[in-house]
């Protein structure tokens, strides 16, 4: 019975296809084939177990440059008894890796030997005394690779499933093959769908999707050791995309098509299934993702069937399918094990809700601050691809839950190794752009930055809760005219810190291009004409902003769009871009992104808040070698409205 757009949970649809493939005979390895022993066969599949058909070496081997001997006849020599030895008879050169003469037990290495008659025979070969000395006796098997020391003849080399990594291509060949049997390639069409689709590099208007989806999973596949094929992008036309799915089944061994998954009116792919062969699953509790449809089809000569996917069209949905379906899949059929990610324990970062019906894959960053591991959600949405860009696991909110608090425990399955998760820096505060620039810098030191914007506040209560390295801030007090020291006082109080100057940025009023309402300064917020964009409560530049409108005595009650909060300069900056107001307030450089007027009003001060705990290793200390870096403060300066003039100043350092 298929299942129409009701979510079924995710063992439930796997078992349901599991056992759809084993009746079809496709539960197990496709066929197998030979390769040789080359680099191209890296990745492969062993279809069969390496069995070593010599011994390596495969006969008595010298370790050195020496002379070879019996042991027995050096016997008893010492420095002050040496033993004379006769080349020929009862010694002879060898080279590493020569073969020990049969009647030879151990190798003298050359530095060992004096030889007698080296100057005498100086012009003729060396290497080849008539006798040499000896002034240690050698034990037997000295400096000799015995026959089989590495491998020998029938021992298991391999075992079949295994896939094969440069090292394993050296012991196979020196196991006496030079071909082995591997499995073969399962062959995948992926078809990308959709009107509003259009190659990547073709020019995009308003409603065009650059087709990127089937460039994804076509990488996916090839990274799990299938052979993708990309069919050209089919338009939403039932009978078309029928016909090239019916195509894709005859040829290959799995048909991917990519969106038209929903229950949108142009969502065929269901149908198309259903109209071909048997409609398996379509929606599985998870998210994002649950749209998913699996179903086997048959090939048009009725020799076999042929599973086919259909893969939700948002980006994220369509990247952890593949993760969740194609690759287990393609594991089965290549006869290896199918991936397992390191796990990891941490604690989550803030609060999170979940949808209770459905397993969540939330996307996370990963990092240690002092003894905690700490898991930092990414954003949610099932279009940004960029949370699964900068993830560095995933982790999964079971069904059943529908949040998480603050400070959960969650399990990671992670995309990267432990060892760069020690070297990740968290920031979390009031975003500055030079930020971005630094990221970039500190990959050069094997740093990785990780930056959250939450204010300046938040900044500083992420830093009380011990869940950043540091903080950037840029809070005024508005009594004494100075940065952040007040604030300090009162979110941190027994928390000794390193403040340091970062910049100096000018802030102002991100406008129309052309400056249409020719807005001057914060005066122009009181008019009846002007719309006005706000940052959230806490942030810095909201700080600085009822500072002055204060002293300019403007009541915030009537300025038009004062209770509209986004919480970056660059959202500001949209929310003017996109006509939602006439201006917010911001730093130059986000009007510069999408190419807006700025109209700069205030400099300020914007520093980094860094508790003193945290200084006691070396994992921040790029950041103080970069503010003093000629070529990174140049960059900065490079910025509109940024000086660099005050950089790494130490307002307060390590006292209270
Ligand atoms: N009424 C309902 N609407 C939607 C549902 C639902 O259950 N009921 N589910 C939502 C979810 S969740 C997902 S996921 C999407 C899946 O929809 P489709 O698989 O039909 O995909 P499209 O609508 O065609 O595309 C959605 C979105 O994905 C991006 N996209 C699509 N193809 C590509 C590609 N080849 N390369 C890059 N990006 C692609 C694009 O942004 C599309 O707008 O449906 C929701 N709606
Ligand atoms: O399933 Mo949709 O993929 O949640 O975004």
């Amino acid at each position: 019975m298929p299942v129409y757009l009701h979510d079924i949970p995710l063992e439930t649809a796997q078992a349901h296809f599991n056992k759809a493939l084993e009746r079809a005979g496709l539960g197990g390895r496709l066929g197998e084939e030979e390769v040789l022993m080359d680099e191209k066969s890296i990745g492969r599949v062993l279809s069969q177990p390496v069995w070593a058909k010599i011994c390596s070496p495969h006969y008595h081997a010298s370790a050195m440059d020496g002379f070879a001997v019996r042991a027995e006849a050096t016997a008893g020599a010492s420095p002050a008894t040496p033993v004379m030895l006769e080349t020929g008879s009862q010694t002879a050169y060898v080279d590493t890796g020569d073969p020990l003469p049969e009647w030879a037990n151990a190798v003298v290495p050359i530095e060992q030997v004096e030889s007698l008659d080296a100057e005498d025979r100086a012009a003729e070969n060396v290497r080849d005394p008539l006798f040499i000395r000896l002034r240690q006796a050698a034990t037997p098997w000295a400096h000799v690779r015995l026959m089989g020391e590495d491998i020998v003849a029938t021992q298991l080399v391999l075992p079949e499933g295994h896939v094969l990594r440069p090292v394993d291509l050296g012991a196979i060949a020196g196991a006496g093959y030079s071909a082995v049997m591997v499995s073969r390639k399962p062959r995948v069409a992926v078809l990308p769908t959709g009107t509003e689709l259009v190659e990547i590099g073709e020019p995009i208007k308003r409603g065009d999707i650059i087709e990127y989806n089937s460039v994804v999973i076509a990488a996916q596949v090839t990274q799990w050791g299938g052979e993708a094929t990309r069919y050209p992008i089919t338009p939403d036309r039932f009978d078309l995309l029928k016909q090239r799915v019916q195509e894709a089944a005859d040829q290959f061994d799995l048909v991917l098509v990519n969106a038209g998954s929903s229950a949108g009116s142009e969502d065929f792919t269901s149908r198309i299934v259903e109209g071909l062969g048997e409609l398996l699953v379509h929606g599985v509790a998870v998210r994002p993702g649950h749209p998913v449809i699996l179903g086997l089809i048959r090939r048009s000569d009725d020799s076999r069937s042929v599973p086919v996917i259909g893969i939700p069209g948002f980006p994220v949905s369509a990247a952890l399918t593949g993760e969740i379906f194609v690759e287990p899949l393609l594991a089965r059929w290549l006869g290896r094990q199918p991936n397992q990610p390191l796990e990891i324990d941490a604690s989550l970062t803030r609060k999170i809700t979940s949808p209770a019906g459905d397993d969540d894959f939330m996307r996370v960053v990963v990092g240690k601050v002092g003894e905690r591991t700490l898991a930092a959600p990414l954003s949610r949405g099932a279009g940004v691809i960029t949370s699964l860009v900068r993830a560095d696991g995933i982790a999964l909110v079971p069904r059943g839950i529908q949040g998480l608090e603050a400070g959960s425990p969650v399990r990671v399955k992670l995309y990267r190794h432990p060892a760069e998760v020690e070297k990740t820096i968290f920031a979390i505060g009031s975003h500055d752009l030079t930020l971005d620039l630094l990221a970039q810098y500190l990959t050069r030191y094997g740093r990785r930055l990780v930056s959250a914007n939450v204010g300046s506040l938040g900044g500083l209560v992420a830093l009380r809760r011990q869940e950043a390295h540091l903080a950037g801030s840029h809070l005024l007090d508005p009594e004494s005219g100075e940065y952040n020291i007040s604030y300090l006082r009162q979110y941190l109080p027994d928390t000794p810190v390193r403040l340091m100057t970062w910049v100096e940025r000018e802030q102002g009023l991100v406008v129309k291009r052309g400056n249409p309402k020719g807005i001057q300064s914060l005066c122009d917020l009181s008019r009846d004409d002007v719309s006005f964009v706000n940052r959230q409560r806490g942030a810095g530049t909201r700080v600085l902003l009822d500072y002055h409108l204060q002293k300019l005595s403007i009541d915030p009650a009537v300025i038009k769009g004062y209770e509209l909060e986004e919480f970056t300069h660059l959202a500001v900056a949209v929310a003017v871009a996109s006509g939602r107001a006439d201006c917010g307030m911001a730093v130059a450089a986000a009007a510069d992104a999408l190419e807006l007027d700025f109209v700069p009003l205030y400099p300020e001060r914007y520093d980094l808040v860094i508790p003193c705990q945290y200084l006691e290793n070396d994992l921040l200390s790029p950041i103080f070698d970069l503010a003093a870096d000629a070529g990174f403060r140049t960059a900065v300066a490079g910025l509109r409205g940024y000086s660099v003039k005050k950089m790494g100043n130490l307002v307060l350092d390590c006292s209270k």
